[in-house]
């Protein structure tokens, strides 16, 4: 049975560093939380990154602008954030409403601010082996491995997805810690043949319970970045056991969280997997509170 790869508490750990940092040094970093629209998940996740702004005392400036918001409105607060000296990180939350370009409106964002490192600038200097800003959960990913000491270099890592705020990172990161990369998306063939020559296999599609245990090779590390809501109790019941607890919480709560990877059966191969929740999501707040203070200190000179 795999170990769990507990990214709650290493991410607990990470914070209490940097609380602990800030005290000791009279640190202030601000962030500055940007939420257009009303998605609920959406909003879950900006009140965790301001909760977790409260805990290490940064100065936290949360933004909620409607879902009609005018393209005009937003880049001005971009640009008086940019401007704004208190302000060290600017995070516009994911996805905008259909109307706003995402791609422009990223762009907008002064790259020394860029805390989730999706502006080009950033995304390239990562390509090309600068300095940058780093997609707080690739970054945390590789920060969990190391934890768990788990050696990625000549290792086969398969990372699936593409995208750019996760799996083209992951896949880079990788690829500097000396692993073979091999990245799958929606065209690939043969993905679970692929999957099952992974030593280390990363999650990153979006879809609950894709990956079921005959995707694994036996003693794989596997990294589950999905997070998915499954709030039809018909859905549910097609993904997991008739007694699992993930049904009940349909009932209870009207939704549950389930990875992308099918837990009950990889847990059964792997050596290491992380759970959904309480695995990479709350690595990507830490990281976020890392790379804000990162941006503090740069921007101070320090
Ligand atoms: N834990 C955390 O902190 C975070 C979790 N997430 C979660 O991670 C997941 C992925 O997020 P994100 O990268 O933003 O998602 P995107 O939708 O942007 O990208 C999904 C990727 O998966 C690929 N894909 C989709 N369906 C399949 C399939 N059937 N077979 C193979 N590949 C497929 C797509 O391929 P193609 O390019 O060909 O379309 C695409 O590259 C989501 O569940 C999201 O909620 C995201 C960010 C942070
Ligand atoms: N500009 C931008 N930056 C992001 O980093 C960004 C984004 N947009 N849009 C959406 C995705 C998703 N994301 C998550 C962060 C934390 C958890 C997390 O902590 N999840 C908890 C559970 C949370 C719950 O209970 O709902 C867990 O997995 O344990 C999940 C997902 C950041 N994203």
């Amino acid at each position: 049975m795999a170990e769990i790869l507990d990214g709650k508490s290493f991410s607990n750990k990470i914070l209490d560093e940097i609380k602990d940092r800030c005290e000791r040094e009279g640190l202030k970093p601000g962030l500055a939380v940007i939420l257009v629209g009303d998605d609920p998940a959406s909003a879950v996740y900006v009140k965790m990154k301001e909760k977790a702004c409260n805990k290490l005392g940064f100065l936290s400036k949360k933004f909620k602008l409607p879902a009609d918001t005018k393209e005009e409105e937003l880049i001005n607060l971009i640009s008086d954030l940019n401007n704004d000296n208190e302000i060290d990180g600017i995070l516009l939350q994911l996805p905008l409403p259909s109307h706003l370009d995402s791609k422009k409106m990223l762009e907008l964002i002064s790259p020394e601010k860029d805390v989730d490192g999706f502006h080009p600038v950033n995304a390239g200097k990562l390509f090309t082996g600068q300095k940058a800003f780093i997609p707080c959960t690739p970054r945390g990913i590789i920060e969990l491995l190391k934890e768990y000491k788990i050696k990625m270099e000549g290792k086969n890592a398969v990372v699936l997805g593409r995208s750019n705020i996760v799996g083209k990172p992951m896949a880079l990161l990788l690829l500097n810690e000396n692993a073979t990369v091999t990245i799958c998306h929606s065209r690939t063939k043969n993905i679970a043949e692929i999957a099952r020559s992974a030593d280390i296999l990363i999650a990153a599609i979006g879809k609950p319970y894709f990956v079921s245990g005959d995707f694994i090779k036996e003693g794989a590390v596997v990294v589950d970045v999905g997070v998915n809501r499954v709030d039809s109790p018909e859905e549910g019941e097609k993904l997991f056991d008739k007694n699992s607890e993930k049904l009940k919480k349909i009932e209870e709560k009207g939704y549950v969280l389930a990875g992308d990877v099918n837990f009950e059966q990889a847990k059964e191969k792997a050596s290491f997997i992380t759970p959904v929740p309480g695995g990479v999501g709350p690595l990507t707040i830490a990281m976020l509170m890392k790379n804000t203070l990162e941006s503090h200190l740069r921007r101070r000179g320090k």
